[in-house]
């Protein structure tokens, strides 16, 4: 194949891709293929079932998109009204970018080819109705609504025939806690022995485990393609990465805001993703930074994008975000994968990630398309295990922080003021969430109970909470930290046992208990509301019922962002939970 400078142009497709796919490429401005695009569209053929890994950013998508579109282009029997190509896709956000790109690759078919989005979060009926009306020959979707399409007869006949079968983020569909999902839409779509449909996995990642299930949607003789090197970091080379080891979780936001407000001074068009390890922590840190707290460098606006958010909301945010040249995005792991916001040239992530691969997801939201960014994870003491556990990771330890022009810039000083104006229920939701994230890696910590409870004290001490927040004891039950020293139960008070529970400033020690006793519960004087700090789910503006254009964009204006409360508004996907609750 005929290259340019070393890469494959599109152009050189011209027999074996379609003029109109290749008008559309050139409509996007994409000239040359990138290596994994390369190595797909030399496949004797476009129908062959794959997995391919690729690291992120590299163009993936359009990777998939063009040889399914291709097969489908070129099928004499295509019957338009039913899928032909169904992408699988693990968040909603992820669904409509690929949605958006299949839109402009077939932006030069006539007729027109339809993609259709089926995600949750807007409004079934009126995209199920546009879906049954129209000729839904490809179809975007998320697990959880494609299973509702498929529980009424009329949507599942059409998707009786389906040719070709994506896995975006295929580790991930494949996972645990999407399987049960994806096996009741494989128990409705044609069998995959039949050998009706070709299947195809995609994913940055691909850990062992999903050698085990790749049957059920590859035949036995798929063709593995990988553009990373045995050898190679999973990560982009484009991006140096770092971690900031701070001595206390105190010292996490006065660095994270010295970080924020040297990188803001040395380039003024700074867009950084924040990740944080729950939603409810996102949301906090959003609050803390943006116009509550107002501690983020001056002229730089701030985003908050995580699972909590009502979906108008999250929709309008990625739009906002993705047009923006600089900003600060505070935001869980709903867009750690296959998001892709241009230019973003810092990635931060608060605490660990949830596993090592959710790492490389994070980084690789920066470093796109051969743009280079950098990427910096600020750990604690306790956290230090993930630097050690994955020396795959070329991380550089960049010692302890703090802004050259400390004097200037009282990060310590900022956060706590900032801290104090941020309601105390977002802050108690936060340490809530940050207790369950922790118990949840408590294997990884290394640590007992005990001092999970710990960690989460000193955790809501650092947030200005002087005390543990009361929890309600069903809570405390679901968590698996029933009778855990150091809690402090609604009602009941403090937990008191042998172990150790934090040290709070300003608390009365908690009464010495002999060695080995049974923890016991002693009254707790401070009034406070376990119950209530878990939050009412309430609708957001303009959540689910704002939907009228097609694909559930919004039609509503306005800031996504701005002051926008969108805190305690879970409940509303219908998308599978991954397995590890969602606190
Ligand atoms: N041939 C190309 N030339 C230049 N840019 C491209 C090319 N193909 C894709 N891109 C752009 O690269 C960016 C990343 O593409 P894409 O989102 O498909 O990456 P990905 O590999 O799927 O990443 P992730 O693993 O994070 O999901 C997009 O902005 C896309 O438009």
């Amino acid at each position: 194949m005929a290259a340019d400078n070393g890469r494959v142009v599109f152009a050189q497709m011209a027999g074996r891709l379609k003029p109109q796919l290749l008008s559309a490429l050139n409509a996007m401005d994409l000239t040359h293929m990138t290596p994994v695009q390369e190595k797909v569209l030399q496949l004797p053929t476009f129908t062959q079932d794959c997995l391919v890994q690729a690291k992120t950013g590299t163009g993936k998508t359009i990777a998939f998109l063009l040889p399914a579109l291709q097969s489908l282009l070129s099928a004499k029997d295509l019957e338009r009204e039913f899928v032909g190509l169904l992408v699988l896709a693990p968040t909603r956000e992820l669904a409509q970018q690929i949605a958006d790109e299949c839109d402009r690759l077939t932006q030069s078919c006539t007729p027109p080819l339809e993609c259709h989005l089926a995600v949750g979060g807007s409004s079934k009926k009126s995209s199920l109705s546009k879906f049954l009306k129209g000729k839904p020959t490809i179809l975007v979707a998320t697990p959880g609504r494609l299973i509702d399409y498929l529980s009424e007869p009329e949507p599942r006949q059409r998707l009786s025939k389906i040719r070709c079968l994506v896995l975006d983020e295929a580790d991930r569909m494949l996972d645990q806690g999407f399987m049960p999902a994806l096996m009741q839409i494989l128990q409705q779509i044609p069998p995959k022995a039949e050998g009706k449909w070709q299947g195809m996995c995609f994913s940055a990642t691909v850990p062992p485990e999903v050698d085990k299930v790749l049957h059920l949607v590859l035949d036995k003789n798929h063709v593995r393609i990988s553009t990373i090197d045995k050898n190679e970091a999973p990560t982009i080379e484009t991006v140096p990465q770092s971690v900031i080891p701070v001595s206390s979780v105190d010292e996490v936001l006065p660095t994270l805001h010295s970080v924020l407000s040297c990188a803001k001074a040395d380039d003024p068009v700074l867009k950084a993703v924040i990740f944080c390890p729950t939603a409810r922590h996102a949301g906090l840190l959003y609050h803390v930074f943006g116009s509550t707290g107002g501690a983020a460098p001056p002229r730089l606006p701030v985003f908050q994008m995580q699972s909590r958010m009502a979906q108008a909301a999250r929709t309008r945010t990625v739009e906002e975000f993705k047009a923006t040249d600089r900003g600060l995005l505070f935001a869980s792991d709903v867009v750690g994968r296959g998001m892709d916001f241009p230019d973003i040239n810092l990635v931060v992530q608060i605490g660990v990630p949830s596993d090592k691969d959710q790492y490389v997801h994070r980084v690789g939201r920066t470093g796109r398309a051969g743009k280079g960014g950098r990427a910096v994870t600020i750990l604690t003491p306790e956290e230090m295990w993930f630097v050690r556990n994955n020396p795959e990771f070329p991380i550089e330890n960049a010692g302890r922080f703090t802004h050259p022009k400390a004097s200037a810039y009282p990060s310590a000083e900022i956060i706590k003021n900032a801290l104090a104006k941020v309601p105390e229920q977002t802050r108690v939701q936060a340490y809530i969430s940050n207790l369950g994230f922790i118990k949840s890696l408590m294997k990884l910590y290394r640590v007992d109970p005990p001092t999970v409870v710990k960690l989460g004290n000193q955790f809501a001490k650092s947030i200005g909470l002087d005390e543990p927040p009361p929890l309600g004891q069903s809570l405390v039950s679901k968590m698996g930290l029933k009778g855990v020293p150091g809690l402090v139960i609604e009602g009941k008070g403090l937990v008191v046992g042998s172990a150790p529970a934090a040290p709070a400033q300003g608390r009365r020690p908690p009464p010495r208990n002999p060695a080995g006793a049974a923890p016991k519960k002693v009254h707790h004087h401070a009034a406070g509301g376990g119950e209530r700090s878990q939050g009412k789910p309430g609708l957001g503006p303009g959540q689910a019922r704002g939907f009228s254009t097609r694909r559930g964009k919004p039609t509503g204006a306005g800031k996504a962002t701005a002051g926008a409360s969108t805190e305690g508004n879970g409940g509303q996907s219908s998308e599978p939970r991954p397995k590890r609750p969602r606190w």
